[in-house]
């Protein structure tokens, strides 16, 4: 299934955008984003039970994404952050309530229209989930078999997908690893990595569950920047869980904040300061004083 002896040709860098060349400060700090066009996901009052007499888990959720923008979802340890994402993907039971992804109602998938879906949701998550023992490059071109024929007669990926992993390399700033093994690589390295096997898939959506819970706060700040500059160049909206209040404030355009499976705040970054958003938080602190 991998590549025995990839080709690369080296191609021309891709140009930085306006978007991607803006200063992570700036993009936190300037006018606030306007979503363009209309939002590709949507959650409408969604409510999610994992077992008939458990509690609720999600209540009466609410959330759109629209191409482009950076969602930053907040929350403390079961909150509910994660079975949220997983909606967006068709792994939780939908108890009430719809969640649709390019108008089709994900309620609705089964079978292939369900892993045409999946295919179509780029996944960056805290652990990275790369193979360590092949090259950085076989770990991004994995990221198109989520489509049908990624690999040519002979068994290995077209060359064609080979040139797109290595500009994809280039875009997230590690061609120059292409050929290495994944686990040589850092763990910022990796996470990288393992954004470019999310474009991979070319995206209508990315979903980064706690991305940079591993890495330190200057790789953080890297990582996060690098999300935010693709959704605006790719035009994909990225939704992101981060428990780093001022990260959140610094590479979202908005926000929304959890606690105990309901929205309790939700707004533009730029509308919003720490304070205001600790109140996510605000029953961890009753506890600890408890
Ligand atoms: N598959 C499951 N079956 C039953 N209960 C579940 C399941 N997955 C999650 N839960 C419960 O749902 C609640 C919310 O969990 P979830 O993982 O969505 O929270 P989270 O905000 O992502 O937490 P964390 O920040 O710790 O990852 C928790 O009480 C958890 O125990």
């Amino acid at each position: 299934m991998t590549s025995p002896n990839p080709v690369l040709t080296r191609p021309a860098p891709i140009p930085a955008t306006s978007a991607s060349s803006a200063s992570s400060a700036g993009a936190a700090a300037g006018p606030a984003h306007t979503p363009l066009g209309p939002p590709r996901v949507r959650v409408r009052e969604l409510s999610v039970r994992y077992a008939p007499d458990a509690p609720l888990v999600l209540d009466r959720v609410d959330l759109e994404l629209h191409p482009g923008e950076t969602v930053g979802l907040l929350g403390s340890s079961g909150s509910g952050k994660s079975t949220l994402m997983k909606s967006l993907t068709g792994f939780t039971p939908i108890t009430s309530g719809t969640v649709t992804i390019d108008g089709a109602d994900v309620a609705d998938l089964t079978g292939r229209g369900l892993r045409q879906l999946r295919s179509n949701i780029g996944q960056v998550f805290q652990q990275f989930n790369l193979i360590g023992r092949l090259s950085v490059l076989t770990n991004v071109l994995l990221g198109s078999l989520h489509h049908a024929g990624p690999l040519n007669r002979f068994g290995t990926f077209r060359a064609a997908d080979r040139q797109r992993a290595y500009e994809l390399l280039e875009r997230v700033g590690i061609a120059d690893k292409a050929l290495d093994e994944a686990r040589q690589l850092s763990g910022g390295q990796q996470q990288r990595v393992a954004i470019a096997r999310a474009l991979m898939q070319k995206p209508r959506c990315i979903l980064a569950d706690e991305p940079v819970a591993s890495l330190d706060p200057r790789t953080s700040h890297t990582v996060l920047h690098l999300l935010q500059s693709i959704a605006r160049d790719e035009q994909v909206p990225v939704l992101v869980s981060l428990h780093v209040l001022p990260l959140a404030l610094e590479h979202s355009d908005r926000v929304i904040g959890l606690r105990e499976g309901r929205v309790l705040i939700r707004g533009r970054t730029a509308d919003m300061d720490a304070e205001a958003l600790s109140a996510v938080y605000d029953h961890d602190h009753e506890e600890e004083r408890a």
